[in-house]
Order: structure tokens, then sequence, then C-alpha cells
């Protein structure tokens, strides 16, 4: 694009060199400065791009784009554009150079502390079905409708946002759709997304450190609802919002006319309602009306928050013009999507599932979701990220001492905080004495397996798809499903004497900090760490190694509610909630 056109998208910016040359990319980092490219200036929270205008010069910008004019000895090197506020200025550059993708697209983005994830992999799943070929991009992976990549970001920059959804619309995808997370909203990097709908999962706390209060977490989640009504070049945007969540009433009442709102719960006045919700361990049925229907609505998904996750993926699927009765039934074969109640094994009656629930609401719900399968004993693994909000480590020790009948408290991502420091601010929310802290995540899931007896159930909470671990020197691989699969492979065949973990006092920390847990003679060996795990990912950073699972989920992971699981470990004992104790199954091929 020639500059002298995409001067035309920033009015209120002053340029001074020449307007005729070819922008052909553009970037907010020098260090991926090409020739030809514009270097937007930003000021980030650790560094000041402008500090690195020299060196996007170096390297053949053909324009700088600064929140300050040029110095008096400035030798125009480049094309300087003067312009307020450049973050935003980078979404309004990417989305015209990368020629306005998301005005082609139907996009969907999807907000919420908890279940954007979910959502949008239940939204593609429906597209995907009902278009062929549609888009995804979230926290595991960016799907171009042709290729699969693993995700930086949950939203990445604004400039590799703009750039992937041009890729969708090359590939012959209809529509997309993208998490919003509230840093991709504050840093502007969804500005210049057009959107279709947005849907409002929810807001509990997290993420304190980065908003300071839940107000200002609010007011963020909100800014991307309010800056609908401000979208030119698309007929009136969709406000999908669950309206028996707290904040998402408060949504609904505080938006104004110039937004259509959809709402969807269990209230008598959501516009989906909800009802006659029955769950197994097998999936979940409910009942959907809407605009006088009814559906009968079967997905093979686990727990009441994946009811609210559905039915919000089917009321943005509508609000982009699918008929809800396809939506309903493309999601009788939803995928599992990956790390989100994903039942990785039974053995010995023990069922093993791994949950990315990392706040405390998530934490609860997610206890609460599988003491609905009523086992005999809930164990709970999980700790918190470092460098994080620290004021949700209390309530989330709060959440799992409450909702579990015995904690493992352990490290989630220490990242450069010190994980035993991390693991006493649990502790002091701990509302009872059934818990362990080992610091090991991998002894701590051990132990949990090991000491999960018939009919008990195992929750890894924290880390779902990750397949890494950060410490404060070094990033390694770790898989909480592929631990909890060899430990479960490891486990002995008879349970522990029961009277191990009958007594709520027995699991003070002092008392069994350094044991290692119990292995008789002539059983399996003392488990090793992998080879595997040995490897070390030395020096890789944060957004960099925020790495989601490598397999593609289109192929060979659907669930289908109709006929069972696909993949026989996760076969638990179907039961409804009618009184019957949960009671898992093992697999045959184990013994
Ligand atoms: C706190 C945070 O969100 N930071 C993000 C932000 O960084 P920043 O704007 O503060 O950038 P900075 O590092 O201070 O640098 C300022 C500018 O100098 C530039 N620079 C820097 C160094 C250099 O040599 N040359 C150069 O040009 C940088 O590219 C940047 O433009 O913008 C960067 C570019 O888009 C992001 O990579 C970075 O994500 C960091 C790595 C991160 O960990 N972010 C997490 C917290 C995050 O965004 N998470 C959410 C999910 C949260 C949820 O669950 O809801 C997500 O959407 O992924
Ligand atoms: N609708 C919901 N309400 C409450 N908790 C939920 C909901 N959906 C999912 N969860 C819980 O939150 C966890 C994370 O879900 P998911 O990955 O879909 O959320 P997310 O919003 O994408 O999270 P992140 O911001 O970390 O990417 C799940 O593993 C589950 O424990
Ligand atoms: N999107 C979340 C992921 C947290 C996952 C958890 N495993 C952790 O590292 O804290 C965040 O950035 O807060
Ligand atoms: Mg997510």
């Amino acid at each position: 694009m020639i500059l002298r056109e995409l001067l035309t998208h920033l009015p209120k910016a002053v340029a001074s060199g020449n307007l005729d040359q070819v922008a052909k990319t553009v970037t907010a980092d020098s260090r991926k400065v090409k020739p030809g490219s514009v270097f937007v200036a930003i000021r980030g929270d650790e560094a000041d791009g402008h500090k690195f205008i020299e060196s996007a010069l170096e390297k053949g910008a053909v324009a700088i784009v600064a929140e300050k004019a040029p110095a008096a000895d400035y030798k125009e090197k480049a094309v300087w554009i003067h312009a307020a506020e450049t973050r935003k200025v980078l979404g309004v550059v990417a989305a015209a150079i990368a020629g306005d993708p998301s005005s082609q697209l139907k996009v969907v983005g999807v907000t919420g502390t908890n279940g954007k994830t979910t959502t949008t992999f239940l939204l593609h799943h429906i597209m995907q079905t009902v278009w062929m070929r549609a888009g995804l991009l979230g926290t595991i992976k960016v799907d171009n409708g042709l290729e699969v990549k693993e995700a930086t970001h949950t939203t990445p920059s604004a400039e590799v946002m703009q750039s992937e959804l041009a890729t969708m619309l090359e590939n012959g995808c209809r529509g997309v759709a993208m998490e919003a997370s509230s840093h991709g909203i504050a840093q502007s990097r969804t500005d210049a997304v057009k959107f279709d709908a947005a849907v409002f999962t929810n807001l509990s706390q997290d993420h304190l450190d980065y908003h300071g209060s839940m107000e200002a977490y609010y007011e963020v989640k909100k800014s991307l609802f309010a800056g609908l009504a401000q979208q030119t070049g698309k007929k009136k945007p969709i406000a999908v919002i669950n309206y028996d969540d707290r904040f998402g009433e408060k949504l609904v009442k505080e938006l104004g006319d110039d937004v259509s709102v959809v709402t969807y719960g269990m209230g008598a006045h959501c516009d989906y309602k909800i009802s006659k919700i029955r769950q197994s361990v097998r999936g979940t049925e409910f009942q959907l009306d809407n605009r006088g229907k009814s559906f009968l609505v079967r997905t093979p998904l686990i727990g009441r928050f994946n009811v609210y996750n559905t039915l919000a993926a089917i009321a943005g699927a509508s609000a982009v013009g699918i008929k809800a009765r396809d939506a309903v039934k493309a999601l009788t074969e939803a995928p599992q999507v990956p790390g989100r109640m994903e039942i990785v094994g039974v053995r010995e009656g023990a069922t093993v599932f791994v949950d990315y629930a990392h706040t405390p609401d998530a934490l609860e719900n997610a206890c609460a979701t599988l003491r609905d399968l009523e086992p005999n004993k809930l164990i709970t693994v999980f700790g918190c990220g470092g460098d994080r909000d620290a004021l949700k480590r209390p309530l989330m020790g709060e959440a799992a001492s409450e909702g579990s009948d015995l904690c493992l408290i352990t490290s989630d991502n220490p990242r450069s905080e010190d994980p035993e420091a991390i693991i006493k601010q649990i502790e002091a929310g701990m509302k009872n004495k059934a818990y362990r802290a080992i610091v090991d995540r991998q002894e701590a899931i051990r132990t949990a397996v090991n000491v999960a007896a018939k009919g008990d159930i195992v929750l890894i909470a924290g880390k779902g798809h990750e397949a890494y671990q950060q410490f404060a020197d070094e990033t390694v691989d770790f898989d909480d499903r592929k631990i909890a699969r060899w430990a479960l492979r490891d486990k002995p065949v008879a349970a522990p004497p029961k009277e191990t973990f009958q007594k709520k006092d027995s699991f003070k920390r002092d008392r069994y900090q350094d044991e290692k847990p119990e292995r008789r003679e002539g059983e399996k060996p003392e488990y090793q760490r992998p080879e595997k795990y040995g490897e070390r990912r030395v020096g890789e950073q944060r957004g960099d190694d925020r790495r989601g699972d490598r397999r593609d989920q289109r192929s060979g992971d659907k669930r289908d509610f109709r006929g069972g699981d696909r993949r026989d470990d996760r076969r638990g004992d179907r039961r409804d909630n009618g009184g019957r104790r949960f009671e898992g199954r093992d697999r045959d091929d184990r013994k």
C-alpha cells in the first residue's frame, strides 16, 4: 500500500517525507522490521518503542510512526508519521495493509474471565460444520482454515491478528471465532477488528495485577461492547451476554440502544433460556428455548459451566446467521477442548481429569462439576502461576479446599517467583487441613493418582493444554496429561490402605512434606523423571513459550455424544444425577 493512501486512514496524523513509497508490512517490534516495513513505536510496560527507532531505520523501515515529532537533525531516511496513541494507530495501519479482512469475514469475539477458549472452540466447530471453512484464534491455536499453528497469545498483537485474518479470508473462511482477552482489549489489539458479534461469558477475579481492580477489569471488557456502536461498515453488531452473571447483567443495563443485545441464561427473560440440565460423565443435555422454539441440546462436554459455553456458542452462531437448529445438531459432535475437563484415564476405579481452572471461580466450578458425579473422594492437585494476580491465590485455596476432600497444593508456572512462597499464599486460604504441599508438580500428580481409590476422582487443575512449566531460569517440557497417564500406568494395583487418607489432620504439610509416596516391595519401580523431561528449554520467555498442544484437534479428537467417547480411556461409568455413586472403569488393556 502506498504511504499516501495509508495516511487517509490516519486523518489526525502529521507526516513528512516521500509519501509515494510502498509500505509492505507493519510491526511494533524493531526486531521484526524488514525493508519496506512501517515501524510503529509504542510505549510499553517494559520498554519504550521510541528507543528502537534508530534500529528500525537501519533495518530499512520505510516509515516511522511515533508519538513525538522527529528531532531537528532527523535525516529523513524514512517517512515520519507523528500521531497520538500509537497503540491504536498500529491496529488501523495493520488493518489497512492487510486489506481490512474483518470487514469481509463474519467475526465473533468472545470475552470474559472463563470460558473463552471453550466457547470459541464450540463456535468454530459449528461454523466449520455449517460453512465448511472457518477460522479460530485463541489461547490454544490459530486455525486459518487450512493450517493450524500454536498460539503465542490468547489475543495476538494487532499486526499478527490482521495478517492471520487476511490469511483466513484468502483460504476461503467465511467467518472466525476469536478470543478477546482483557490484555488484548486494553492494549488495543482488537480495536481495528470489525465484529459482527461479541460474547460476554462472565467476569470474576483474575488479572488484578494488570487491571488494578475488578471495576477497572470490567470497564476494559465493557469497552469491547461499547466499541461495537462505533464500528462502521457492518450492520448493527450484536452483543451476546450471559445474563446470569452479575457483571453480565450490569453490562446489559449499561449498554446503549446503539448495540443490539441478546441474553442467555436460566432466567425466564433470557433470549436463549436453559432448563432441565442433565449431566453425566459422558456428556450433558439440556433444553434450550429461543423465540418460541424448544431444542434438546446434547453435547459430550462435562460440566454445568459448559452448558453456558454451549449456549454462548449457539447464540454467537445465530448472531452471524447460523440457524439454532444447525448449531444444536453440530454440537452433538463437539470437540474435546484440549485440557478442559479432559478425562485422561481410569485405573483401579479411580478417574483422572485435567482441567485449566486457574481462577477461584473456575476452580470452584470445576470441583462442583466433578462433585456432581458423586465420587467417593475428590482429590484436587493445583497451584497458582507466578508473576500474575497474587490476590487470587488464597481464594483459589479456599475454593479448592471447600470443593475437595483432599488437596495437593503444588507449583503451576512459578515464573520468576519462589514456588514455595506462592504455595504459602495459597495455604493462607485453605479452609481445612486436608491438604499436602508438594512443590514438585510431577510428584504431586503421582501422589494424587496413587492415593486415589476406587470411585475417587482426581482433578489436576490449572495447566490444561500447556505442554511446559516455566521457572525463573528455565522452561521445561511438562504436560499434566502425559504425567497423569504415566502415573496411572504405574499406579500400584491395590489402592493404599484407606486409613492413610481418612483423617483430614493427616495432611498437614509439615508431616508429609518430605515423604515419598508409598510403594510396596515387588511393585513397579520408583517413578523416574522421564528422559524427555530432562530436555530444557532454557531462556525461553513469557510470550514465546505460551505453547499450546501441537495436535490438530480437527482430526481424531472429536467426541460423539451419541456414540460415546471414541477414546476408550475416557470411559467412566455413565451415571446421571440420580443419587448413585460415580465409579470409573479400568481400561482392560492396561491389566
Ligand atoms: C503485559 C503484556 O501484556 N505485554 C504485552 C505487550 O507488551 P508491551 O506493549 O508492554 O511491550 P514492551 O515489552 O514494554 O515493549 C514496548 C514496545 O517496544 C518494542 N520493542 C521491544 C524490544 C525491542 O528490542 N524492540 C522493540 O521494538 C515492543 O515490540 C513493543 O512494541 O505487547 C506485546 C506485543 O503485543 C506482548 O507480546 C506482551 O505480552 C507479554 C509477553 C505477555 O505475557 N502478555 C500476557 C500477560 C497476555 O497478553 N496475556 C493475554 C491473556 C490473558 C488472559 O488469560 O485473559 C493474551 O492475550 O495472551
Ligand atoms: N463458563 C464458564 N464459567 C466458569 N468457569 C468456566 C467456564 N468455562 C470454563 N470454565 C473453567 O475455566 C477453565 C478455563 O476455560 P477456558 O480455557 O475455556 O477459559 P478462557 O477464558 O479461555 O481462559 P484463559 O483466559 O486463560 O484463556 C476451564 O478449564 C474450566 O475450569
Ligand atoms: N491466560 C492465563 C493463563 C494462566 C495459566 C496458568 N497455568 C498460569 O500460568 O498462571 C494468564 O495468563 O493468566
Ligand atoms: Mg483462553
